[in-house]
């Protein structure tokens, strides 16, 4: 008999695990994770690096995709300083985890983030800008990581993130949220405004200095 509690049930998040290998960067040789959500044809990364499994919460950062900070070493944001940021800490430290999730824009996509900038440099605030868009200020999503996280046996966290809606979702997937550090770096004359408004509408823990 079909009990109605079933319904009520967290649906657990389908992506699947396809390959790994080494990836060798400046700070260390990390193991390179690749997931494919069917769903949504994205594929997600993750690097790891040392013993993970043991319990011990993980040093760890959530970083969605910038590929204009990421890649293109844009000063818009901070993406591109907090992601080396984080490998070399993890590096540093010789054991942690980067999941890299392909939400690119707060989840809007690339093509929706420069109308938005496009917007920005009209005179709207990140937040403005996604709204004149008729998109929410963050789309973002977090329940993909309690596959990837479960993959590698990690339960506890030491979240390297300045985002309180990244602390609460990993708590809401059942992932303890040992310590929070904060990631503030590159702060700029181009992101400034970005940085004051996302503490000020979004609630990242942000001091204005460094
Ligand atoms: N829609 C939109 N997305 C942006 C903008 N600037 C950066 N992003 C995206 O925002 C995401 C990064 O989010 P942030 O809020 O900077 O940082 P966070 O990851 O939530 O928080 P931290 O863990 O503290 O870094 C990436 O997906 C970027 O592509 C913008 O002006 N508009
Ligand atoms: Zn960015």
């Amino acid at each position: 008999m079909q009990s109605n509690s079933a319904a009520a049930r967290p649906v657990s998040y389908k992506l699947d695990y396809i390959a790994s290998s080494k990836l060798p960067t400046p700070w260390a040789t990390f193991e390179i994770h690749i997931f494919i959500d069917r769903a949504t044809a994205k594929e997600h990364l993750m690097l790891t690096l040392g013993e993970l499994g043991d319990g011990a919460p993980v040093l760890a950062r959530v970083h969605s995709e910038c590929l204009t900070g990421d890649a293109l070493f844009s000063q818009r944001c901070d993406c591109g300083a907090q992601l080396e940021s984080a490998m070399q800490i993890i590096a540093a430290e010789g054991r942690g985890a980067l999941l890299y999730l392909r939400q690119e824009g707060r989840g809007i996509g690339l093509v929706n983030k420069i109308r938005a900038y496009q917007l920005q440099d009209a005179g709207a605030d990140t937040v403005e800008a996604n709204e004149q868009l008729g998109f929410p200020a963050d789309m973002r999503r977090y329940d993909l990581c309690k596959p990837m996280l479960d993959r590698f046996g990690i339960t506890a966290l030491k979240l390297m993130t300045n985002n309180p809606r990244k602390v609460a979702a990993m708590e809401n997937l059942g992932i303890e949220v040992a310590e929070r550090l904060p990631l503030q770096v590159n702060r700029n004359a181009y992101n400034e405004n970005y940085l004051s408004t996302k503490a000020a509408k979004l609630g990242h823990w942000l001091k204005e200095r460094l």
